[in-house]
């Protein structure tokens, strides 16, 4: 007799979640945040509003959005004992690792740390994403064997974020684009890691072992680890015509192509990736030096030609980090930093509603 269950690889299309976070419409072609679209948000929030709706489920106003800055500066500063942790790290770890140590130790500064509800993991919640630009960065210059980044409580949080990272206070501009970047990362439904902060969530275990859980997910690059993949590709070569030729080189052995395609927009451009697109534009434009741009497009003709394969986020924000002088290690610890707005609220809604993922298997080994 067949008992055999339906088995779907890779989960594709099935429903693991009922959320009132976020919803890719392929239909109408469009992620929706909170029954906002993502796009829109784009082009008239900032990141600091993106974190307050999806952790509060609405728009801030002016002085909530003063406020919530504030409250993100006080906790800026990272235990002086976690420092000591990421200097240990011996300095051919990947960023992402040391992220995901630091990001793991913080959890015994947590007086409050079985506290689940709610409000408390809100206020966690919070307190991550005021610590989260620290971790990130110094966590990656310690391994460099760098000085501690200090932060610069003068400025906006992402012209904070953008200056710890290169050392130098950005020019407004720069902090829009670097902003638009954090809050087109900042939440996309339930991509890898967000299911695995929620499977980790669904055991009663706190944000900090989901978060970490999910830090382990994106490093990968199927998912966010595609950012920093594509930087190195297009710098293994200078003009269009040769990143032409190494796509077709690495497609003619079966190779992926890192920051195409994608599991919900196979047939179309990942929308988050036009607008990084036109962010990448002007980055060239202000320098007069359209090279990468024309080198990115000329691998998205290769891709939809050859493979009818379209760019996802990844694909464009490599290369505008790369004009914003960001290190290529630090591009996908910045997506994840981002991610935690988007985590942090998937985590409080899986402890909110909660039931244990546990699947089943079809059994294929020896017969018994
Ligand atoms: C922000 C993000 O995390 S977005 C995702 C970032 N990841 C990447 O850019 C990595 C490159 N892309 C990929 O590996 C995939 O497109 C994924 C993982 C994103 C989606 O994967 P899936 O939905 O599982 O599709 P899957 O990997 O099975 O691909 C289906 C077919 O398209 C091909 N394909 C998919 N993506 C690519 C790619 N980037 N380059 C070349 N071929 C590809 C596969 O080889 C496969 O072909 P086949 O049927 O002939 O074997
Ligand atoms: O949705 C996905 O599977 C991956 C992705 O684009 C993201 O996490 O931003």
């Amino acid at each position: 007799m067949d008992t055999k269950e339906k088995y779907v690889p890779g989960l594709a299309g099935v429903v693991a979640a009922e959320t009132e976070i976020s919803f890719l419409d392929t239909e109408q072609e469009k992620i929706i945040i909170r029954g906002h679209e993502l796009i829109d948000l784009s082009q008239k929030n900032d990141y600091l509003d993106m974190v307050y709706l999806l952790l509060e489920g609405s728009l801030p106003d002016e002085a909530v959005r003063s406020d919530l800055k504030e409250k993100l500066m006080t906790h800026y500063d990272i235990p002086q004992n976690v420092l000591k942790v990421l200097d240990l790290l011996p300095e051919n770890t990947h960023p992402m690792d040391a992220l995901r140590t630091g990001l793991s130790a913080l959890s015994g500064y947590d007086d409050d740390l079985e506290n689940r509800s709610v409000e408390a993991n809100k206020e966690r919640a919070y307190r991550l994403l005021g610590k989260l630009p620290a971790i990130t960065v110094n966590s990656y210059r310690l391994i460099n064997g760098q000085k501690e980044a200090q932060p610069d409580q003068d400025l906006s949080y992402s012209a904070n974020f953008l200056y710890m990272i290169t050392g130098e206070r950005p020019e407004p501009w720069q902090t829009e684009i670097f902003d638009r970047s954090l809050l087109l990362y900042s939440e996309h439904e339930m991509p890898n890691s967000t299911f695995t902060a929620r499977v980790i969530a669904s055991t009663n275990a706190d944000l900090y072992g989901s978060l970490t859980g999910g830090v382990a997910s994106l490093k990968g690059n199927l998912h966010g680890g595609a950012n920093e993949a594509v930087m190195y590709m297009l710098n293994e070569v200078k003009s269009a015509a040769a990143f032409e030729e190494l796509l077709m080189k690495k497609l003619s052995q079966k190779e992926k192509i890192m920051g195409f395609g994608h599991r919900v927009y196979m047939k179309k451009m990942d929308p988050r990736a036009l607008v990084m697109k036109q962010s990448l534009k002007e980055l060239c434009d202000k320098k007069g030096d359209r090279t990468l741009l024309e080198m990115c497009e000329a691998g998205e003709k290769v891709m939809r030609e050859e493979k009818g394969l379209y760019p996802n986020l990844d694909y464009y924000a490599a290369p505008v980090y790369w004009m914003l002088g960001i290190p290529i290690g630090l591009y996908t610890p910045i997506f994840f930093s981002a991610r935690t707005a988007g985590l942090s609220a998937h985590v409080i809604e899986q402890h909110q509603h909660n039931r244990l993922f546990r699947p089943r298997v079809n059994y294929i080994g020896n017969s018994y």
